[in-house]
């Protein structure tokens, strides 16, 4: 099927990159969320980066307009009709996801494939309360989605060849390189990043150190841009959390088990760089 117009749902970090990276590669954009001000937001940062570029003289003030003129913004889950490609990108609860997903097979066109930007719930999972599996895909992008070149692309049980390939000649068209991983609890990124970070966590929780002393060493002693707990604040500590559930819970191994302290703060709402502080105080 010949993609024209994508629709994102969800316009928070990851949404709102995925849909600029859309609009620029010269697709039109639905860009959906529950709430206005999540889209005039998400939309802020679009053209927050889009100024970027014009500065840098990357593209010029006249591609930037046509760009940003290519992204709707709607709280009407019903314009899913209007699409050839949807992406979905809201917060990583399988109950919210796989309620969007049954709403979107009964609206999107028979055709459409279903993607999910999910770190690590099961592909297999979401597809399996829709009446197309085959047509539904995991397609993970990296934060920020404007900078970060990987996609991982994740066949769930049922997805077809034919649905896999069009995702990854999607991939390509969005300037990203895509690399194929079969549905297991947290695909490679997550499987091996999480547990990194949940254990600089640990031994901040332990008293070995203080949490700028973590992230020096992983700075400067292992070459990372970001030490983990900084990444873990810029991921979002709500989102980190999920991610170690479903490792302990779907791979049933204690080497998983969420830090408490990583519990505290999502309690607390100290959710990192979005709720204005985490690990770290932002202003
Ligand atoms: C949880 C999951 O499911 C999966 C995940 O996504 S895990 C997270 C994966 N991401 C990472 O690991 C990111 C690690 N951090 C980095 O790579 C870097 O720190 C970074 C790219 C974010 C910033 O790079 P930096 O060299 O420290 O800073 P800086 O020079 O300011 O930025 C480099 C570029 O990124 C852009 N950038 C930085 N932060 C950005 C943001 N939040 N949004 C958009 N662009 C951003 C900058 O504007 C700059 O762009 P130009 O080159 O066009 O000027
Ligand atoms: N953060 C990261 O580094 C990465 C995250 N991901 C994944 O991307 C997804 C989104 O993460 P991220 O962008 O960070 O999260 P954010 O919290 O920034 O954004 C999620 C957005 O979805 C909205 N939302 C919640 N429920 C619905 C709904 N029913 N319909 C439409 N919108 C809804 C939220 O609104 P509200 O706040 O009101 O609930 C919020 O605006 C998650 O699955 C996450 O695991 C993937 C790669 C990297």
């Amino acid at each position: 099927m010949l993609i024209q117009k994508i629709m994102v749902i969800g316009a928070g970090q990851m949404g709102s990159g995925i849909a600029q990276v859309a609009a620029q590669a010269g697709f039109q954009v639905i860009m959906q969320d529950i709430k206005d001000e999540h889209l005039s937001r998400g939309f802020k940062g679009i053209e927050k980066n889009l100024a970027r570029y014009v500065e840098k003289g990357r593209i010029s003030e006249e591609e930037k307009e046509q760009i940003l003129a290519r992204i709707q913004l709607t709280t009407e889950l019903t314009l899913a009709s209007e699409a050839d490609f949807i992406i979905e990108a809201v917060t990583e609860n399988m109950e919210i996801k796989t309620q969007i997903f049954q709403e979107l097979d009964r609206i999107a066109k028979p055709e459409v494939i279903l993607a999910s930007n999910t770190s690590s719930l099961p592909i297999t999972e979401i597809a399996a309360v829709t009446s197309r599996p085959g047509q539904v895909i995991g397609m993970h992008f990296m934060n920020p989605v404007s900078v970060m070149p990987l996609v991982e692309v994740i066949r769930g049980l049922a997805t077809t060849d034919e649905v896999y390939q069009s995702v990854e000649n999607l991939a390509k068209t969005l300037k990203k390189t895509p690399v194929e991983v079969n549905d297991f609890p947290g695909f490679i990124s997550n499987r091996v990043l999480l547990p990194m970070i949940n254990e600089a966590i640990y031994t901040v929780y332990e008293g070995v150190a203080t949490p700028e002393a973590v992230d020096k060493v992983m700075k400067l002693g292992m070459n990372h841009p970001m030490g983990p707990l900084e990444l873990a604040d810029f991921i979002g500590l709500d989102t980190c959390l999920s991610i170690m559930e479903i490792l302990h819970d779907g791979l049933g191994d204690s080497k998983y088990r969420p830090c408490p302290l990583l519990r505290k703060y999502v309690k607390a709402g100290w959710l990192g760089r979005k709720t204005g502080r985490g690990f770290y105080v932002y202003e």
